[in-house]
């Protein structure tokens, strides 16, 4: 079978750049990616972005404790990035797909409350049926402790950290399991001025 079909791998990654709107920008970005756990993934830092890349559980863990830690801060930052599963042209040579399921920032992420905004569009990747796919997860989110409203070429989240990087993951979670490549693009922000109004 040919490793460039769709659906070989179950491999997850999310290429990601933080925007600390701060002078300490340099502090803030290297410091959150020394001070979480990024032992369960592959990472990759360059002067543009991180990529993450293993098990979707994982990949989340880390996106989400590396914004909350940011934005733990006080300093207004925003996130955006990409997640992608079942990418034809992704290996699982260098994947770290034998890790253990349990999450490693989880306990301390808990302990952070922290208020964004976030804007993320669904793409199930090679289906006719792609909007009913995205119409699913939308529904779906209302359930899950964040305020959902409809953006142009988006749906907006509101809400706690924790809770809009849970909605986002299963989102992506359940759209996977019937699409088998599906990218998830996302912006966050917190502590933005504009909210101070
Ligand atoms: C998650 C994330 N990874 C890399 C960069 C790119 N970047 C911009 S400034 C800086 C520190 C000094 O080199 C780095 C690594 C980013 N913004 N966010």
């Amino acid at each position: 079978m040919s490793n460039n079909s769709c659906g070989t791998s179950r491999i997850a990654g999310c290429k990601f750049t933080l925007y600390p709107m701060s002078d300490q920008f340099v502090d803030i970005i290297l410091g959150v990616l020394e001070e979480v756990d990024t032992s369960k993934v592959w990472k990759d830092t360059d002067d543009v972005s991180t990529c993450v890349r293993g098990k979707m559980v994982h990949v989340f863990d880390v996106t989400k404790a590396l914004f909350l830690y940011a934005a733990k801060t006080g300093e207004h930052v925003a996130m955006s990035g990409t997640f992608s599963i079942g990418c034809p042209g992704d290996t699982d040579a260098d994947s770290y797909m034998d890790e253990a399921d349990t999450p490693l920032n989880e306990a301390k992420s808990n302990q952070v409350s922290q208020e964004a905004g976030c804007k993320f569009s669904l793409y199930p990747m090679g289906r006719e049926d792609y909007m009913d796919a995205i119409y699913e997860q939308i529904d779906l989110s209302k359930h899950r402790n964040v305020e959902v409203s409809a953006s142009h070429y988006a749906t907006r989240l509101d809400g706690d950290v924790k809770d809009i990087f849970g909605a986002l993951h299963q989102s992506f979670d359940s759209v996977q399991e019937e699409v088998s490549h599906v990218t998830m693009s996302f912006t966050i922000s917190a502590n933005s001025p504009s909210n101070k109004a």
